[in-house]
């Protein structure tokens, strides 16, 4: 083992001497590429205990105000990476900010002077973050920090799969720095690392009260989504999926690390992100995967259509059976499966999917989904897949050009990251981005939740927005405590 926990004392991480030597060595390599190109990655992995948990380790060992990340699905084979500092941001914003940001990925990437690959997906140098809902990114000011597109490539990044945790260092050299300060940085970020195994408790019992109110009042969401079938019926679009914010006013800051610890006990199925920029935090607990790529093989899931779940197992499989029959779910869903095989086809050798959707279910929500799989004929960035395929209709319109202006004047929301994908991607340019639903972001005292429905031509305003109230169920509960 080239890591070894410090089990006494101070509760950190120290590096073998083996691990040293070969730290110095990649930096050195690093500086020179850097003297060559201008700029040069460097990085080092090496394998941690099992036990260790990465999105407690970055939720412990996180300076104030620096960019942190995590993605993990428990129910993967416990998969989780977890992400501090910055080291590179990669940031642009318009209808071309996937393809930029994925360029200057590339070039970074390909000079980076690493380890060969070794150990889960994940491993070695990556870069991490997401990408607003909209081109041009939130306005609000309660969005600063979240660009249009913004990744970072951390400092610190823990990967498990199973029972194989690894950590990467990584820093960019410049052509005027020195190996030594290029090594002692990385040191310094080690001797930071707090040998974490639980995420912190929510306060069972905080004083004060809490104030959970919609930004906007829901009348206003049933006259848009009234108004959104009528667009419908007119023929202008087959499908708008129409959101709203609900905002839980905490009488102490929130705490996102104890947040994202209920939540990953709660929905160990869903896809747990948390992206912390600044003072702030954007959590979620989410079912949908928008991209996965691993070498040539793309998968993606369709989800769209949802109902309630219910305590009592005969009335939840009777529920999922409903929705399973609903003429209304099952054409919201299919023209998300549609749109997204129409999108991967050109891209790929063969694109597969199921001809009947399954039953997906979560904690307090059942939807219909259709996993959708591709052999990619050449291999398009893990990027470029998450932006070819953003907005999917489960989260935008079909046809797209019609829904995406009326999104925003039906809402009179500013989405920023919600519903924007939200992942990380390595050298190799594979990785994963999943869709932003059931979160929230949190700045000091407040958490904005979001939620949204697909709204079809047999689309009822009281039943969406009852069923923004069931999506909402997975944030209020843990945010008002
Ligand atoms: C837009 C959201 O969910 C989407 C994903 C699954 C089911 C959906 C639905 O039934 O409307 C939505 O398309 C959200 O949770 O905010």
């Amino acid at each position: 083992m080239a890591l070894l926990p410090i089990t006494s004392g101070a509760g950190g991480f120290v590096l073998s001497p083996d691990a040293v030597d070969r730290l110095e060595r990649r930096m050195a390599e690093a500086l020179r590429r850097a003297r060559r190109h201008g700029e040069a990655l460097g990085a080092i992995t090496v394998t941690v205990d099992p036990a260790t948990d990465p999105t407690a380790v970055v939720a412990a060992s996180r300076r104030t105000g620096e960019p942190w990340f995590c993605l993990e699905q428990p129910d993967r084979d416990g998969a989780a990476l977890a992400a501090l500092g910055c080291t590179v941001a990669i940031e642009a914003s318009g209808a071309d900010r996937f393809t930029r940001v994925a360029a200057r990925w590339r070039a970074l990437a390909s000079r980076a002077a690493c380890d060969p690959p070794d150990g889960p997906r994940g491993c070695g140098p990556v870069a991490v973050g997401g990408f607003a809902f909209a081109p041009d990114g939130g306005a609000a000011p309660h969005w600063a920090g979240y660009a249009a597109a913004s990744l970072h490539v951390p400092e610190a990044t823990l990967v498990r799969r199973g029972g194989d945790v690894r950590l990467t260092l990584c820093a960019l050299a410049c052509p005027d720095d020195t190996t030594a300060d290029l090594v002692d940085r990385l040191l310094r970020r080690v001797g930071e690392l707090r040998a974490a195994t639980a995420l912190p408790m929510l306060d069972p019992d905080p004083a004060g009260r809490y104030r959970v109110a919609s930004a906007m009042p829901p009348e206003h969401y049933e006259q848009a989504v009234a108004r959104g079938v009528e667009r419908i019926r007119a023929g202008d679009l087959e499908k708008v999926v129409l959101a709203r914010e609900v905002q839980v006013h905490a009488p102490v800051d929130h705490d996102p690390a104890a947040v994202l610890g209920v939540l990953r006990e709660a929905f160990p199925s869903c896809h747990l992100v948390c992206a912390g920029r600044g003072d702030a935090a954007f959590v979620a607990a989410s079912p949908e995967l928008l991209i996965r790529r691993d070498g040539l093989r793309a998968a993606t899931l369709a989800l769209a259509g949802s109902t309630r779940r219910s305590a009592d197992p005969a009335v939840d499989d009777h529920l999922g059976e409903r929705l399973l029959r609903s003429a209304k779910d099952r054409e919201e869903q299919a023209i998300v499966s549609r749109r997204i095989a129409r999108t991967l086809r050109p891209h790929a050798v063969w694109v597969t999917a199921p001809d009947e959707p399954e039953v997906v279910r979560m904690a307090n929500i059942q939807h219909l989904g259709t996993p959708i799989r591709a052999q990619l004929a050449r291999p398009v960035s893990t990027i470029e897949l998450a932006g070819l395929l953003h907005p999917t209709p489960a989260v935008g319109g079909e046809p797209l050009p019609v829904a995406a202006p009326l999104i925003p004047a039906l809402e009179g929301l500013d989405r920023g990251w919600y519903a924007g994908p939200v992942g990380w991607t390595d050298l190799d340019e594979d990785g994963e981005f999943v869709v932003a639903l059931r979160c929230a972001l949190l700045r000091g005292p407040v958490a904005r939740c979001y939620a949204g429905v697909g709204v079809v031509r047999d689309s009822d305003p009281a039943a969406e927005l009852a069923e923004t109230e069931v999506k909402l169920q997975a944030l209020l509960p843990v945010l008002a405590a």
